[in-house]
């Protein structure tokens, strides 16, 4: 349409990489695919979609765009990471429960070596198994119309914000799962109790400064493109 609209990249090297670009093209920006460095040179921000965030690790630094990201992230560039993005902006990564407890941070060679863009723990995997993913609908601090109804894939939360972090989400406390009749209390797997209460009261997005966050997936909800427009407000912003 207009040269007012900012350009805005999606890390395309993994994962949900075409929901991204066309929400933020319903969102009021230019959006393109970035896998080179000359690629990002030429956007206003960027977004780091969901995957894995380990491959992406990998894939990062096949495409010689580690460096890159974290210079221009530093430098003030506003980013949007949903999910596997989210773990990448953070500045340390825990792993989840399930495994060691790993953690990491921006100067560990490890699996998952984030940008270190928001001052924020992330626990990867964080729901636990009985809720590897589940859908819901939360009020998201600074987005009006209504709550935002969020997708949640093998989702991280964030365990802990800086004091310059805004939290602009939480998951709700669980409503503990009641026993079927005649089923026996003891038949009752751990996990059950391990979701409730990881996912109480939990931080799902957050944003400081020009960088947005989001443990959930809202590119995968068709019609409402709210949080992408935000992030293209902030972009326009800078
Ligand atoms: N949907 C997702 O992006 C999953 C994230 C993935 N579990 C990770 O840790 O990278």
């Amino acid at each position: 349409m207009t040269t007012t609209q900012p350009v805005i990249g999606v890390l395309a090297l993994q994962g949900g990489v075409a929901e991204h670009l066309a929400a933020l093209e319903r969102g009021g920006a230019v959006a393109e695919p970035v896998r080179r460095p000359e690629e990002l040179a030429g956007v206003h921000g960027l977004v780091l979609p969901g995957g894995e965030s380990t491959t992406m690790t990998r894939l990062l630094d096949t495409f010689e765009l580690f460096e890159p990201i974290r210079e221009r992230l530093a430098a003030g560039m506003p980013a949007y990471g949903s999910c596997a993005g989210m773990v990448l902006l953070g500045s340390r990564v825990l792993d989840d429960r399930s495994g060691q407890d790993g953690l990491r941070d921006a100067s560990s060679a490890a699996s998952v070596r984030p940008l270190a863009a928001l001052d924020v723990v992330v626990r990867r995997n964080a729901f636990g198994r009985q809720v590897d993913s589940f859908e819901t609908d939360l009020d998201f601090e600074g987005i009006d119309g209504g709550p935002v109804h969020a997708v949640f894939i093998r989702a991280p939360l964030i365990e802990k914000v800086g004091s310059d972090v805004q939290v602009l989400a939480t998951v709700a406390p669980a409503e503990p799962t009641p026993p079927e009749r005649g089923r026996q209390e003891s038949s009752r797997s751990e996990p059950d109790v391990a979701a409730a209460e990881t996912s109480a009261g939990t931080i799902v997005a957050v944003r400081q400064g020009p960088v947005l966050a989001t443990a959930f997936h809202p590119e995968l909800v068709g019609g409402d493109e709210r949080v992408h427009r935000q992030f293209v407000h902030m972009v326009r912003a800078c």
